[in-house]
């Protein structure tokens, strides 16, 4: 006879969680007292509470392992958006999600709290205060955005109530914070450059950029609120900073912060739009021949000059969510922790 483990209700398992949001994630965790199991393409790091299970999230017997005898199971692992790499965004987002998902039914875990994206709904045009009915993107402007909405309506979909696996989905939207990989990499590179001159549109938009404390709490809290009878299931939630903040206003005063200049000249907004489109088609035509990756893709000038933020009324009701970070903290920690990437730096 097999016996079944009872599964502790402090025990969880974070795919992804070798990452940027997936560590802080899981240092949150541990600091409530769980006990986490990582499971990840890379492993990053090593903490006491903390099992690693390295390899790929669409292999369902490497998967099966770090998801067996826990309770509750966060997927927050996707490619990174700047791969712009459709096949894998396909394999890892889709098929892979739908394995986790398979792997969750089968191991009789009980949550399962996914990280979507606030930019399932996103497709160039102005969002302001968007709620969660707001319909997905018809069309998505990038293949991440695309993939992330066909993981997102899987895992809702997969939401049962009647004694199956629960679930729901956290909307983030432009996460920033120490170890981040991206966005102030990205910006200084940028600025280092010597391409950080320029504000593109009016430079009035207003925009979420959410701490990445305040995205763990809002996952934590799902996953506690998360029950048979709770509105959470089957639903996305955003979560933000609550503080809407002006675009090139969030990126002068991180570039001020690393001792770089801000950008002071106007661009207009369809001249550098049409520039990226055309640039974009030129890498297209011209990928057997040679791979060049512009930084100024449509997606990326759309996110620059346009309104894009989000209402978090959801979370605050369902959940009692509330941002535990402000945003001027917020930036303030986060510019302290990247010394090496100040001006001047060697
Ligand atoms: N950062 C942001 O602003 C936002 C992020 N999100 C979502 O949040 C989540 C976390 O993002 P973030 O922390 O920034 O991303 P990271 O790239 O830092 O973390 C993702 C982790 O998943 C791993 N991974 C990728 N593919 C696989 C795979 N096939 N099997 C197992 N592990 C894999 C990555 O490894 P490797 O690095 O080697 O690829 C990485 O360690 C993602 O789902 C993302 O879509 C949503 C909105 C905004
Ligand atoms: C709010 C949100 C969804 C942020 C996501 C993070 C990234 C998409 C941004 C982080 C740094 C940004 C950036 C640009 C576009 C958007 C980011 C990559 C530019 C390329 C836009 C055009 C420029 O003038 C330079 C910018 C550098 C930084």
């Amino acid at each position: 006879m097999t016996t079944r483990v009872r599964p502790s209700s402090k025990r969880c398992a974070v795919i992804g969680g070798s990452g940027f949001l997936g560590r802080h994630l899981v240092e949150k965790l541990l600091e409530r007292g769980y006990s986490v199991a990582v499971f990840d393409i890379r492993q990053s790091y090593e903490l006491p509470g903390v099992t690693f299970y390295q390899g790929d999230l669409c292999d369902k017997e490497a998967l099966r392992p770090a998801l067996k005898d826990v309770p509750l199971v966060f997927h927050c692992a996707s490619p990174a958006p700047a791969s712009d790499d459709r096949a894998l965004f396909q394999r890892v987002n889709v098929q892979g999600t739908r394995t986790v998902i398979q792997a969750c039914t089968e191991l009789g875990v009980q949550k399962l709290v996914l990280t979507s994206s606030a930019s399932v709904v996103y497709e160039g045009a102005d969002i302001k205060n968007g709620t969660e009915d707001i319909p997905y993107a018809a069309k998505p402007m990038d293949y991440y955005t695309e993939t992330k909405i066909k993981q997102e309506k899987l895992v809702l979909q997969a939401c049962d109530k009647e004694g199956g696996l629960l679930t729901v989905a956290i909307r983030p939207h432009g996460i920033f914070g120490p170890r981040d990989p991206q966005l102030v990499p990205i910006l200084v590179d940028t600025a280092r450059r010597g391409k950080m001159k320029f504000i593109i549109g009016d430079g009035t938009n207003l925009v979420d950029f959410t701490f990445v404390e305040n995205v763990v709490h809002g996952h934590i809290l799902a996953a506690e609120h998360l029950r048979p009878e709770s509105p959470l299931c089957g639903k996305p939630y955003h979560i933000t900073n609550d503080e809407p903040i002006r675009f090139w206003d969030f990126m002068s005063k991180v570039l001020v912060g690393l001792g770089y200049a801000a950008p002071r000249y106007h661009l207009p907004y369809m001249l550098v739009y049409g520039l990226a489109m055309l640039l974009w088609l030129l890498a297209l035509l011209l990928r057997p021949l040679v791979a060049f990756k512009p930084t100024f893709t449509p997606m990326r000038v759309a996110l620059a000059g346009t309104h894009h933020y989000y209402s978090c009324e959801a979370a605050k009701r369902d959940m009692g969510y509330k941002p535990l970070v402000s945003l001027t903290e917020g930036i303030s920690r986060t510019v302290e922790s990247y010394p090496h990437l100040r001006h001047g730096a060697p």
